[in-house]
């Protein structure tokens, strides 16, 4: 399957939701709002159910009710990419009432660190593993740090990914200091000039507050060795958990400040419109989504391709 099939099809729990409102999707949206409201009350309550969230599910709702002439599904999929838009854009575009020309998240780290942080098991190994094969077959030099110092495994698994992509890894001790490795790992690729080094970092959940000292302590270690342009801290969302990790991923963000976000397992979950209220609540960038297990399983976050996915509409990419 290609990723983009692994999208579709990881997307269908979440387009079944919406379907089941169906048969009426090709209607005229001024048919439905007259004489099907038990269909926009379905409507509504796939949307919630999907995690759209509720702010975000009243602003579809009123924007495809003023689409008349358009039928449903039209209708629902440029409401839908304009809250998938950042707030001052969407704002814009819903007064002008018409949607946006979607626009495209640059995936290019401004300096030379990204540290990948997040709570367990979100899958930050694995999506290092599959940065680094993205940034390497673009002609980028990658290295990377196992920050994650405290299961055991975590050093060994990016260590094994490493020599299967090439990519240089900087071990520490097990229970070691991770801001030690980290330092070490950004003057390693501040002298061989490498132009990317992804730090691991452990699992930890937000509300363990030396946890996310230590985090703020990677931070700033990472900028001391390699001062220059600040590092980057994307943060790994497991699609999964739905509303509960957008809750975790504010915490997150209050405690050491996002500059993107990766939502992973979308290949699994019927919660894909989690992706609503992370751009809406979180106001970080989603730099890319996870579809899968595999090295070649990551893609740059794209909105527009996102909700013809979930609509398995097939158009060309723009
Ligand atoms: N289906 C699916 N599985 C994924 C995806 N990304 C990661 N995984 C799986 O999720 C599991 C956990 O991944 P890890 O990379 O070990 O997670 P982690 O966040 O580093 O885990 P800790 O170090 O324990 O915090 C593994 O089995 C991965 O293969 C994805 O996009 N889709």
């Amino acid at each position: 399957m290609s990723w983009l099939e692994r999208l579709r099809s990881g997307l269908s729990k979440t387009r079944q939701q919406i379907n089941d409102t169906a048969g009426f999707l090709g209607n005229d949206v001024r048919d439905v709002f007259t004489n099907r409201l038990e269909t926009v009350e379905d409507l509504e309550y796939a949307l919630i159910a999907a995690d759209v969230g509720r702010a975000a599910t009243e602003e579809i709702l009123e924007d495809v009710r003023r689409s008349e002439g358009r039928n449903l599904q039209d209708a629902l999929m440029s409401a839908l990419t304009l809250q998938l838009e950042p707030d001052a854009r969407r704002a814009e575009f819903r007064k002008l009432g018409f949607a946006p020309q979607a626009s495209r998240v640059s995936v290019d780290p401004r300096g030379h660190v990204v540290m990948v942080i997040g709570v367990n098991g979100v899958g930050k190994t694995t999506t290092i593993a599959k940065l680094g094969q993205y940034y390497q077959s673009r002609g980028r030099g990658v290295m990377f740090a196992a920050g994650d110092t405290f299961r055991a495994a975590a050093g060994a698994q990016l260590g094994e990914w490493g020599q299967r992509l090439g990519v240089p890894v900087v071990q520490g001790t097990d229970g070691g200091d991770p801001a030690a490795v980290a330092f070490d790992a950004a003057s390693a690729r501040r002298a061989r000039g490498t132009d990317l080094l992804f730090v691991d970092t452990a699992g930890r959940l937000h509300n363990k507050h030396n946890l996310m000292e230590e985090l703020k302590k990677v931070r700033r270690v990472v900028d001391k060795a390699d001062p220059g342009e600040p590092s980057e801290v994307w943060l790994v969302l497991d699609a999964v958990t739905g509303q509960n990790g957008l809750q975790q991923a504010k915490k997150f963000h209050e405690s050491t400040p996002l500059t993107g976000v990766i939502v992973t397992k979308l290949d699994g979950t019927s919660k894909g419109g989690i992706l609503v209220p992370i751009v809406r609540e979180l106001g970080v960038p989603i730099k890319f989504i996870g579809v899968g297990e595999g090295a070649g399983d990551l893609q740059p976050f794209d909105s527009a391709e996102f909700v013809r996915a979930l609509f398995d509409v097939e158009l060309p990419r723009s």
